[in-house]
């Protein structure tokens, strides 16, 4: 177990030292430009999780703490008299909200009118309607919430909100995620929620990390995976000491051991005692949990639904496939009786991933692989073919198995079977996404059996049926799982070797 000081050691908030700071950053909070201009721009779903932002501020002020944390910062120095006004003045400002969104709805309806906007909103999600009033407060925050249920959103939306507009001052905001194509898809969410606002928004690519410039380049949010910024930071002198706002997306992923020092880098890097960091995941171990608890400033926990249990859009099932050989009967039979793309179907490694793609690529459908040997344009050629749906059937490793949001996959298929019960949860995550619902295969072999319950476990806290035997099995212990598998081709070996 790491130790917890390693992480987010340099930057200990010490309130005496930086009071100076602290009461700059304190007069800062109740003012909100970009708020207020996202209700002016009149851009439907934008104005609604405005609205809603606004509604939930309001609330959340009169409202009980949440989960044992108050959701504002302490106004025990604040007289009486002000927090009886301020509830007198919030729960006016509610009446008038409801009177205002009544009279909004009998309009719609005399004149049939009927709104959606270019993203699709109507109404913020939970995670949404709570994690958004409780960063723009400027409490620090660690939330778990099912996968596709908006916690981009959730933490884009109150940093532009913050950030109110452009400038020229280095960077402002920090999202870290796990792997360029999440980093890329953050990126590209990013722009479509700033539109309008002429924000510097930049994803850290090779180019840019390489770039003597960098620190010349205009740049309010800066997106990227931990190595390059570390490397960027470590190497080109990128200055972080001006970030108000850092992300940690897919948080219990970053804060695995592969990745950890280069997350404590960045950090570190990131000192300035006023900054906002919050932890976003579907999952979040206990260690993570703790770790957060003991690292973060006064943070606010924010747990939607059950914590590690998998979105309950999605119809989960463990199919029995004997050994290796049957996998490839089994997956040819699915494809025939069914298919239903996009389809995503996840094997163990790099390998696996060429073995299967080299096996169905001649088959009657459109298939395509992704993993981390192809190169950076192949990588997204991938994606963007299945995103568009060209590619109906997308052979993948754990490389997209996370924060990946493709729209409408029908079915996710475990190939191999996952190595922990948290891949489970965001493998079949990519699929039952926003509400929509889905279908999460798994394929099991005699090898697996031991971990069998591990799943059934999240399977059934998700409302799934499992048979009671899988259920009985004993309890064991979970680390990486694993095994070696070999890959078992139909196909004649003279064949193959071409
Ligand atoms: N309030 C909303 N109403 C409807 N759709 C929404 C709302 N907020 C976000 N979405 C859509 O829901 C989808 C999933 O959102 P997002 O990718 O942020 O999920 P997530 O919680 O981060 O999932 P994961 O854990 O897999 O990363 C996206 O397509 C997004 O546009």
């Amino acid at each position: 177990m790491t130790d917890p000081s390693f992480l987010f050691g340099g930057i200990t908030f010490n309130r005496k030292k930086f009071s100076r700071d602290f009461a700059r950053f304190k007069e800062k909070m109740p003012s909100n430009d970009f708020e207020e201009t996202l209700l002016e721009n009149k851009d439907p779903e934008v104005e609604v999780v405005a609205k809603a932002v606004k509604k939930r501020k309001r609330k959340a002020a009169i409202s009980d703490p949440v989960e044992g944390f108050s959701v504002f910062k302490s106004s025990k120095t604040e007289p009486v008299l002000e927090e009886n006004e301020e509830t007198e003045n919030a729960s006016q400002g509610k009446k008038e909200l409801y009177r205002q969104m009544e009279r909004d709805a009998i309009f719609r309806k005399k004149h049939n009118i009927h709104t959606s906007g270019k993203l699709g909103i109507k109404e913020p999600t939970p995670i949404q309607m709570q994690a958004i009033p409780i960063l723009l407060s400027g409490r620090e925050c660690f939330a778990c919430a099912p996968t596709g249920s908006g916690k981009t959103l959730a933490f884009v939306c109150p940093m532009l909100m913050k950030l109110k507009r452009a400038s020229k001052d280095g960077v402002r905001a920090v999202i870290l995620c796990p792997t360029r194509e999440l980093a890329s898809q953050t990126f590209r969410e990013c722009k479509k929620l700033a539109k309008g606002k002429k924000f510097y928004i930049k994803l850290m690519t090779k180019q840019l990390a390489n770039s003597a410039e960098f620190s010349k380049v205009p740049c309010d949010i800066l997106i990227s995976t931990p190595l390059r910024l570390k490397f960027a930071v470590t190497k080109r002198k990128l200055d972080l000491s001006r970030v108000e706002y850092l992300v940690l997306d897919e948080s219990d992923k970053l804060f695995e051991l592969g990745l950890l020092k280069s997350v404590d880098a960045v950090v570190k890097a990131c000192s300035n005692p006023s900054i906002t960091r919050s932890l976003f995941s579907a999952t979040l171990p206990d260690t993570v949990e703790e770790l957060a608890r003991t690292i973060m400033h006064d943070a606010v926990r924010v747990i939607i639904g059950r914590k590690n249990s998998a979105s309950e859009s999605i119809k989960q099932k463990l199919v029995f496939v004997g050994s290796e050989e049957g996998k490839l009967l089994a997956l040819r039979q699915t494809f025939e009786e069914s298919l239903n793309p996009p389809v995503l179907v996840f094997v163990q490694n790099k390998e696996r991933a060429k073995d299967l793609y080299k096996e169905l690529r001649f088959d009657d459908i459109r298939v395509d692989v992704i993993h981390s040997d192809l190169s950076q344009i192949e990588r997204e050629n991938a994606i963007d073919n299945f995103r568009a749906g060209k590619t109906w059937v997308l052979i993948a490793t754990d490389v997209i198995a996370r924060g990946m949001d493709f729209k409408g996959v029908n079915c996710v298929i475990n190939y191999d079977f996952p190595d922990s019960a948290s891949a489970y949860i965001h493998r079949i995550g990519r699929s039952g996404r926003a509400g929509r619902s889905g279908d999460a295969v798994t394929f099991y072999t005699e090898a697996d059996v031991r971990y069998l319950k591990n799943i059934a476990n999240v399977m059934k806290s998700s409302g799934c049926e499992v048979p009671s035997w899988i259920l009985n099995l004993p309890k064991l212990k979970w680390k990486k799982h694993r095994p070696k598998r070999e890959f078992l081709s139909t196909k004649p070996h003279d064949e193959e070797d071409e």
